[in-house]
């Protein structure tokens, strides 16, 4: 991945006016990570509208193909995958470079567990520190092998096996990684593979599988869990894919016109998918105006325009339920959180702790570096916000290889006294090649 070699990019953002006009955010990365690997499955060709460019979505591209499916983007910025069919992927040569992508990493790991070959996962030093034992303790049960790190962590092998075992999981932590993993190895399993998420997560797959062609159903548990039974063997067949923009993404710019005082912004093309839109319901709870105009339906998911207008937030104290819906969205929530009226309490988000860095400790360390009042719990953050004053400001923030810290302080910045400095920008391009230009459209940075 290009970051690994090139120096760290530093910048400071400062106070910003008001924030006007309309943002346009890159495709979704979950959509698009799974739109190049079920495309590489499907016999015949995929065209993929919207991909996300974002390094993390090229590692999985690369990855595919070295697998032996064909992808290439056209002149019209559309992409077009050629399959091997479910079962016919090939011994990659090298060992598969994931970059900065967990969810590459995971979801590949299922789909090779049920395909006869072996391959080695490497990755960058954040990436390496991440726990990968979720998945290889189902995908053991479905018969793959696993050589792996200390710790269950990357550099790993895995030996894949055909015909694999299908398994019945209950998911020990709301992950749809993990879900997704186990249901990539049953597209080539034979019988039915079946996952239960006690705490639903992310849908994509689901959604996905089925327009592919797949036999997929879902049930609801009157408890609110869901089981996911898929038959194996599947043939899947080539679509055409419409990305939506990536809610992650959208995190950034809806924040931001809350909090910079006068700001009026419309952010298009948002995927709002009920199991990825939490953040924008919390910043509703707290008192943040975002109204959905030109709501419709694209490509099997549910998108809108958001119309984001400077508010007043008041702290909110969220449920724990409703960490999955807005999992990745947590870092810019505190920056919301830390300008709110009173007191935020989070809590229930050890997962935090797992992704591309240790997202409670560096959000506290760096929330403190710029001057917000924040406390530190095992799963969790205690925020009091300076009830709409900016915030002082400072830097360096460390970013540690984590693209939505070095997001989330950036926005901060724009809302700070004295700007805030960040050591390193460049994990940004791993799922918002574009943020800065994003900001400068919107009249936030020079
Ligand atoms: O399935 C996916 O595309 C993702 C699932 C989430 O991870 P977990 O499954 O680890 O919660 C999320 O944090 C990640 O950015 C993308
Ligand atoms: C956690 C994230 O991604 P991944 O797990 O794919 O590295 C993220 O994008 O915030």
């Amino acid at each position: 991945m290009a970051h690994h070699a090139d120096p760290p990019q530093p910048a400071t953002f400062r106070a910003a006016p008001a924030l006007s006009g309309t943002a346009a955010i890159p495709g979704d990365k979950s959509i698009s990570h799974r739109s190049l690997m079920l495309s590489a499955l499907a016999v015949g060709e995929s065209r993929v509208e919207g991909l996300l460019e974002g390094e993390d979505v090229l590692a999985t591209a690369a990855a595919m193909q070295a697998m032996g499916a064909h992808i290439a983007r056209d002149d019209t910025g559309a992409w077009r995958i050629s399959g091997v069919g479910v079962g016919g992927l090939l011994q990659p040569a090298t060992a598969l470079d994931m970059g900065n992508s967990g969810t590459s990493t995971r979801l590949l790991m299922g789909l090779l567990s049920s395909h006869a070959l072996t391959a080695t996962f490497i990755g960058d030093a954040s990436l390496s520190k991440r726990p990968m034992g979720r998945v290889i303790d189902p995908l053991s049960l479905m018969g793959a092998e696993f050589t792996a790190s200390p710790g269950g962590r990357l550099p790993l092998t895995l030996r894949g096996i055909c015909p694999a075992v299908p398994i019945e999981y209950r998911l020990p932590v709301a992950s749809a990684q993990v879900k997704s993993a186990i249901l990539l190895a049953g597209l080539n399993a034979p019988g039915i593979t079946r996952v239960i998420e006690p705490i639903p997560t992310r849908d994509h797959s689901e959604r996905m599988l089925r327009g592919f062609g797949a036999d997929l159903t879902v049930e609801t548990q009157v408890d609110g869990a869901r089981i996911i039974s898929l038959t194996g063997e599947a043939e899947l067949s080539p679509r055409h894919i419409i990305v939506p923009g990536d809610p992650s993404s959208a995190a950034f710019p809806v924040v931001a016109a809350l909090l910079a005082p006068g700001s009026k912004v419309t952010v298009t093309n948002v995927g709002l998918n009920p199991t990825r839109a939490g953040l924008f319901d919390l910043l509703r709870d707290m008192g943040g105006s975002i109204e959905v105009t030109n709501a419709r339906d694209v490509g099997g998911e549910p998108v809108g325009d958001l119309v984001v207008t400077a508010s007043t937030l008041r702290g909110v104290e969220p449920d724990p339920a409703r960490a999955p819906s807005m999992i990745d969205e947590y870092p810019v929530a505190f920056i919301a959180a830390a300008m709110a009226q009173g007191r935020s309490i989070f809590r229930g988000l050890e997962e935090l702790r797992v992704k591309e860095s240790d997202r409670i400790a560096t959000m506290a360390t760096g929330l403190r570096l710029i001057g917000a009042q924040v406390e530190e719990l095992e799963d969790g953050l205690i925020i009091d916000g300076t009830g709409g004053d900016p915030l002082p400001g400072g830097g360096p923030i460390a970013t540690k290889l984590d693209h939505r810290i070095a997001m989330s302080f950036a926005i901060a910045g724009l809302v700070s006294r004295n700007g805030v400095e960040i050591d390193d920008m460049r994990p940004v391009a791993t799922s918002f090649p574009g943020f800065i230009g994003l900001l400068r459209g919107l009249g936030a940075v020079a």
